[in-house]
């Protein structure tokens, strides 16, 4: 069980680095289960140990559905991480959350189909919950570093993660407006469900850039227009970061919300059926289980 928290941050596009960071070290962590997508940044922020990946890897290398999402879970598991903060750029589905708004995403909609989903296969068995994806302490967390900055934070949203990395069709775009989602994006799933597997609490900060392609009064979305206005934005999500660092000292012991315990309901194959090759890969992520 966690002792003390470390808060690991997933930057997505157009954050390959964050400010402020004392004792900095870029190291090269492996993982049983392939490249994760660059060397983690670790280091200090407000006195809180952090360990900062970015998603794409620097220079925005890797595409959505080439991302190892669980070479990344698992080398953040072994660094010692606890808490997940992902920082995403998502298109809006809805009129009120124009470009520029930040989204604390409660609930995903997963229609992603080329991804490894799950750590767990033949000679290990293991179906954690998703119904609350997200850390509620976490979470929490968050809003309460947005308070009292000019940060405009929409507590709680739908994000529907498709799996690119084209955009949507207007067809989609309002098929995901009539299911009330509430932004769009292709990188959060299966993120959330492998932090879910991995024990490690995650929530995710989606910082709107475009109305995807519905919206009638706004052109249909570019990359470039969605850095123009992430590049505004950076400035806004390294803050937010910087203020939710110091606001984990606060989190003694496991989170109660069970994410730092999800295995213990999870796992159905016999010990005795187990592939001990599988069990190997899943030494960091599952090993607090499979070892008692
Ligand atoms: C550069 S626009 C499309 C790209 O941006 C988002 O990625 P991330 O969540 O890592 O910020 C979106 O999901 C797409 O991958
Ligand atoms: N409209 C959009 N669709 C999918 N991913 C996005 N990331 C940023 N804007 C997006």
């Amino acid at each position: 069980m966690p002792s003390s928290p470390v808060l690991g941050i997933i930057g997505g596009s157009g954050l390959y680095q964050i400010d402020g960071l004392t004792d900095v070290s870029w190291r090269k962590v492996s993982s049983p289960f392939g490249e994760p997508s660059d060397a983690l940044c670790f280091g200090t922020l407000e006195g809180q140990p952090v360990v900062f990946l970015p998603r794409h890897g620097r220079g925005h290398r890797i595409p959505p559905s080439e991302l190892n999402f669980r070479a990344n879970i698992d080398a953040l598991k072994r660094s010692g991480v606890t808490d997940i903060l992902s920082l995403s750029a998502v298109g809006s589905l809805r009129e009120d959350l124009p470009p520029g708004t930040f989204v604390l995403v409660d609930q995903f909609i997963d229609r992603t189909f080329a991804r490894q989903k799950s750590f767990f296969g033949t000679g290990c068995v293991a179906h954690v919950s998703m119904a609350r994806p997200v850390c509620a302490r976490l979470g929490e967390a968050v809003a309460k570093a947005a308070e009292g900055t000019n940060i405009s934070l929409r507590r709680g949203g739908t994000y529907l993660v498709m799996e690119g990395p084209q955009f949507s069709s207007l067809a989609e775009s309002e098929l995901y407006r009539s299911w009330k989602c509430d932004v769009i994006g292709m990188t959060n799933m299966p993120e959330a469900k492998l932090a879910r597997e991995a024990e490690i609490c995650y929530a995710s900060v989606a910082m709107v850039t475009d109305f995807d392609c519905w919206h009638p009064g706004h052109d249909d979305v570019t990359v470039q227009q969605i850095l123009s206005v992430l590049h505004g934005n950076a400035g806004l999500a390294r803050a937010l970061v910087k203020r939710v660092a110091p606001l984990l000292s606060g989190h003694a012991g496991p989170c109660r919300h069970g994410c730092q315990t999800s295995l213990d309901t999870a796992l159905i194959t016999a010990p005795e059926a187990r592939d001990p090759a599988l069990l190997q890969l899943l030494d960091a992520v599952a090993g607090r289980v499979l070892r008692r």
